[in-house]
């Protein structure tokens, strides 16, 4: 049986080392605290510990400094760094100096045992982890402090030295493309280039030329020989967004291609080899798509080898306030004008919006804001109407001009890069007016229409065309 085993515990912060010793002697874990690395490096001279848990920011050695001295003295000592700091690039930076986990601050004391104890059993059984380091590459712009993130930093970090099939799942605008273009940043492949290719953006008949190029003459209008995207991603990565949305015949041949590393051009006899490393992803249940017969078994059994779901902005709330920091910042850069903040009340409105288009529309409603809103800070009355602000300003809706709304409307669309706008806006003029035509005269279409001014006849086709 192992003797008795002992973790040291190295943090500047006295109240984290009293927290984690009373924790660990709790579990019936033995711990020793040191308040900087230099101690703890200086007392490795004589003695050994089984565990190292460290922060990895700290005056003198910090964590990552420690970590990288550890992992060349002591490879087989699994070293487990804690932050206040959680973001992307020390997750990574953590797994790629050789870290045994990442933990984020403030953390949940179950999980800091749990993993301890993994640690320690990893120890008894002197199994080393691989301490192939690589440099830390810069900023990937992430933000996430919320657990479900913090899951995504580590699943990038463990994958970081790997060329595995990664499959994504998350609704629309939660940031699979972000995360795609992370794990390829942090892969082997990070000089070779990145190809996105976007499923549903494309149209059925051109998929096949698109990804597998075409020889010339392989169709009308194939004037010349074109490259595919698998071809253009060789030695790199190419990401399959909204891979539900791939037709049959265009999944059978990327099976293939997965199988053997080769394809044909269309309209070409030569194989063509390639080296390509695959991430899809999906906002749909694919397991349900595969059960309905619409998605192929075995090619999702192909991109499934390692998932990586992304929760709903709803799921993270705690992350909206860094989110709209971290795009009031860009978008001040982009568009010009100074960086907004908000005024608490804004943010508390805010972080309890259902934001059904996830990170993209909150990023979209900070350039919004920052066009539109006069001040530097920002009130309630300054956001976009569709966020329902109304309840949160004055009831009555006093002082609320209508043409004021339909202006920020406007401008909102536009922002977004939206065009014929009359086409969606009139519509939905005419409907209100005739709604509410409509409840005045309860419901008698005859007097509604000398409401509004026409006939009876034009209301009624106005109706019609409306589906109303
Ligand atoms: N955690 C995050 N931190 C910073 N920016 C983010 C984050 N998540 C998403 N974004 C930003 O939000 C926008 C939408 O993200 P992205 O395109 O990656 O989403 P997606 O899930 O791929 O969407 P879709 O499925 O509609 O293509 C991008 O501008 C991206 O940079």
């Amino acid at each position: 049986m192992p003797k008795s085993s002992k973790v040291w515990v190295v943090d500047d912060d006295q109240s984290i080392r009293w927290v984690l010793e009373r924790a660990l002697s709790q579990a019936g874990i033995e711990s020793e605290c040191f308040s900087n690395g230099d101690r703890l490096l200086r007392r490795l001279d004589n003695e050994q510990p089984d565990v190292v848990i460290s922060d990895i920011r700290m005056p003198g050695t910090d964590g990552l400094e420690l970590l990288e001295r550890l992992t060349a003295s002591h490879p087989r000592l699994p070293v487990i760094i804690t932050t206040a700091h959680s973001d992307l690039d020390s997750a990574v930076a953590s797994y790629q100096q050789g870290a045994f986990e990442y933990l984020p601050k403030p953390f949940d004391i179950d999980e800091v045992i749990a993993v301890t104890e993994r640690a320690l059993a990893h120890t008894r059984e002197h199994l080393a982890p691989a301490d192939d380091r690589e440099d830390l590459r810069p900023g990937t712009e992430i933000i996430g402090e919320a657990p479900a993130m913090q899951e995504v930093f580590r699943a990038i970090g463990r994958l970081a030295h790997s060329n595995i099939t990664v499959l994504i799942n998350g609704e629309s605008g939660t940031g699979k493309e972000l995360v795609a273009r992370a794990l390829h940043r942090h892969s082997p492949r990070a000089s070779q280039p990145f190809i996105a290719l976007n499923m549903a953006a494309i149209p059925r008949d051109l998929m096949e030329s698109e990804l597998f190029g075409h020889e010339k003459g392989a169709f009308t209008g194939a004037t010349a020989r074109r490259e595919g995207r698998f071809e253009q991603a060789n030695g790199g990565t190419l990401f399959l967004d909204e891979i539900g949305d791939m037709p049959p015949e265009t999944q059978t041949r990327l099976l293939r291609v997965l199988a053997d590393g080769e394809f044909y051009r269309v309209g070409g006899h030569t194989p063509v080899r390639v080296n390509v490393r695959i991430i899809a992803a999906t906002h749909q249940d694919l397991e349900e798509r595969v059960s309905q017969g619409d998605f192929r078994e075995d090619l999702f059994h192909r991109l499934n080898v390692i998932r990586i779901h992304l929760p709903r902005l709803a799921e993270r709330r705690e992350d909206i306030p860094k989110l709209m920091e971290f795009f009031f910042a860009r978008a001040a850069r982009e568009l010009g004008g100074e960086t907004k903040v908000l005024l608490p009340e804004t943010e508390r409105f805010l972080a309890e919006l259902d934001w059904p288009g996830n990170v993209r529309q909150l990023e979209n409603t900070c350039r919004w804001i920052t066009v539109m809103a006069s001040g530097r800070e920002v009130h309630v009355s300054d956001l976009p109407p569709e966020l329902g602000r109304r309840e949160a300003t004055a009831p009555t809706g006093e002082g609320t001009d209508w043409r004021d709304l339909l202006s920020h409307w406007a401008h909102n669309e536009l922002v977004q890069g939206k065009q014929h706008i009359l086409r969606a806006a009139v519509p939905a003029f005419e409907r209100t007016l005739i709604e509410v035509a409509l409840q005045h005269t309860q419901g008698r279409k005859r007097d509604a229409a000398e409401l509004l001014g026409w006939g009876r006849n034009t209301l009624t086709r106005k109706m019609k065309e409306l589906a109303m």
